[in-house]
């Protein structure tokens, strides 16, 4: 089985290039982000606090989450809730850096994306996410850091919304990169990881950069 492992910032593009090139390839795809979001979300609906790792850790024991990783089926589910929308409200958003922070959790879902990894039926998996090509699976086939420049990240995220302004949105990308930052390295390649710059390269380009360094790998 051939894991690529897809590290990059806000909106440089790793869902929907990934989610892309693993249909082209007919592949698995795990959005590991989605956990993350996820679990912010929980700990909001439960009334948590965010900001308190004991608490969020306790949380963790009543997570039920569960993933679809066939690109063209993809779910997010929490105690059987459909969660896809509402784990990208903004309100989630301006939360997860700090969940995603403890490191209890971070380990905790690191296992978890381990085992749907293992437990994946199709010829190969595409990870996407913050820690992949270092933490999650340092040893996978295909290791890309997918970049764009911070100007066509928002604009690309800016183009998407149409009741935030961009100011807004620029602000929100760039401050969450900066909290992540401090947790995970995504902003540099580590050894052996191929970077993808998208910032010259349209949606469909930028799919076929990845199938063709898979393919190459292959
Ligand atoms: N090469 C590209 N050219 C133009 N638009 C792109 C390109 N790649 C991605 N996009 C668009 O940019 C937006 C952000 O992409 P996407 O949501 O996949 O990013 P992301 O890295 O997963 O972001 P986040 O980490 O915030 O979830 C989407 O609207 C997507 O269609
Ligand atoms: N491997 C990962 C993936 C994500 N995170 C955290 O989750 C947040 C949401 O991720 P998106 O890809 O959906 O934007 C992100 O801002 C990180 O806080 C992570 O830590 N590690």
């Amino acid at each position: 089985m051939t894991v690529v492992a897809i590290d990059g910032p806000a909106g440089s593009g790793k869902s929907s290039v990934s989610k892309g090139a693993a249909v082209e390839l007919d592949y698995a795809y795990l959005d590991t982000g989605a956990a993350y979001r996820a679990l912010a979300w929980f700990c909001l609906e439960n009334g948590v606090d965010t900001l308190g790792p004991s608490e969020i850790i306790e949380a963790l024991d009543d997570f039920d989450y569960e993933i679809g990783t066939d690109p063209e089926q993809y779910f997010v589910r929490v105690g059987g809730e459909d969660v896809v929308e509402a784990i990208r409200e903004p309100r989630v958003t301006a939360v997860v850096s700090s969940v995603a922070r403890v490191p209890e959790v971070r380990s905790f879902l690191t296992e978890l994306f381990r085992t749907i990894i293992r437990t994946t039926e199709k010829p190969g998996i595409i990870v996407e996410g913050r820690d992949i090509t270092t933490v999650v699976v340092p040893d996978a086939e295909v290791r890309i850091l997918l970049t764009a420049s911070e100007e066509a990240r928002m604009a690309r995220r800016s183009a998407e919304l149409s009741t935030e302004s961009a100011a807004i949105t620029a602000q929100q990308l760039s401050s969450r990169d900066a909290q992540d930052s401090r947790v995970v390295d995504f902003m540099n390649a580590a050894d052996g990881v191929v970077t993808v710059d998208s910032t010259e390269l349209d949606f469909e380009q930028t799919v076929s950069a990845v199938v063709e360094l898979v393919r190459d790998a292959a």
